[in-house]
């Protein structure tokens, strides 16, 4: 280890790690799941780390937060009811609540200390519990979905950690069919679904269970059955510099992420949103920078 640098080294990616030099170290603190750590970088703002594993900097959250939120919620004609599993930092939430027809916000986040962190360090991103229609539940996610009721939510997003540690179980098959059994028919699910560099044997696994159990649309991020190439969220604090999502919708009508069906509430008064929407023509890139003056 670099002295006066962080190195993000986990199991999770074996014979590399990302590293980010530190100009010093805001809190140190072991939750009742897991270390908790937030420091201030050169380069990439604040950073927030799970047991040794980056989980946001102010720098790139945007790319990943937008990406996660707005593939699903725009995917499907007026959103009303979201369930966010995860998601502690805040940032979904900041994106979610960017939907004027989204009228009810759960989030199930299993360590209430991320969320306290979140709002002492990370004011852009804890900003999302303010808006009146987020409702946090401090608990366990899959005790959460088993007790909701049959097709509640018209999206779900799962914003977990990896899948070593309290995330484990979001990336297992009973969870899955618990997201499917709270979704309304033709409702959808996006999940943190790590990198094609380093993850395929993850990937390969949720697909095929994600297959069995959404009758409607199976997506990994971007690739469709013939589709010669993948399409990720660069987020270059995310080891291997890209990561990934699954996204499935329950039976009925397949769901064509590629093309949102629901833009976003452009008035909505926000600093700056970054994100992509990849057209049909040769996936062509497009960027969308919209500067927004805060309200
Ligand atoms: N709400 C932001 C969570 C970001 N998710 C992380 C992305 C990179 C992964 N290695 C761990 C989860």
């Amino acid at each position: 280890v670099i002295p006066g640098w962080f190195s993000e080294i986990s199991p999770m990616w074996p014979g590399e790690a990302h590293s980010l030099k530190v100009e010093k170290i805001l809190l140190q603190q072991k939750s009742e799941y897991q270390n908790i750590m937030v420091f201030q970088s050169s380069t990439y703002g604040k950073v927030l780390v799970l047991d040794g594993v980056i989980q946001v900097t102010e720098r790139d959250e945007c790319a990943y937060q937008e990406m996660i939120t707005h593939l699903p919620l725009c995917s499907i004609m007026n959103p009303k009811k979201v369930l966010v599993i995860g998601g502690g930092d805040g940032g979904v939430l900041r994106e979610v609540s960017r939907h004027s027809s989204v009228e009810q916000i759960d989030i199930c986040e299993i360590d209430g200390m991320v969320v306290d962190v979140s709002k002492q360090f990370f004011p852009n991103l804890a900003v999302g519990f303010q808006d009146p229609r987020v409702v946090l539940h401090v608990g366990d996610g899959v005790a959460f979905l088993k007790a909701a009721p049959e097709g509640t939510y018209d999206a779900i997003i799962v914003d977990s950690s990896d899948p070593i540690g309290p995330a484990q179980e979001l990336f297992e098959k009973p969870f899955f069919e618990s997201i499917a059994k709270a979704l309304r028919p033709g409702g959808v699910v996006c999940t943190q679904a790590e990198s094609i560099w380093l993850h395929m044997h993850i990937i390969e696994d949720i697909v095929a269970n994600c297959r069995q159990i959404f009758k409607g649309s199976v997506n990994y991020a971007w690739t469709t059955e013939g589709t010669p190439m993948f399409i990720n969220v660069i987020h270059q604090s995310s080891c291997s510099g890209v990561i990934g999502f699954m996204l499935c919708s329950t039976e009925g009508p397949p769901v064509d992420f590629k093309h949102p069906v629901n833009p976003i509430d452009e008035d909505d008064p926000l600093s700056c949103i970054l994100f992509a929407i990849f057209r049909k023509e040769g996936y062509r890139f497009q960027n969308h920078v919209r500067k927004l003056s805060l309200a």
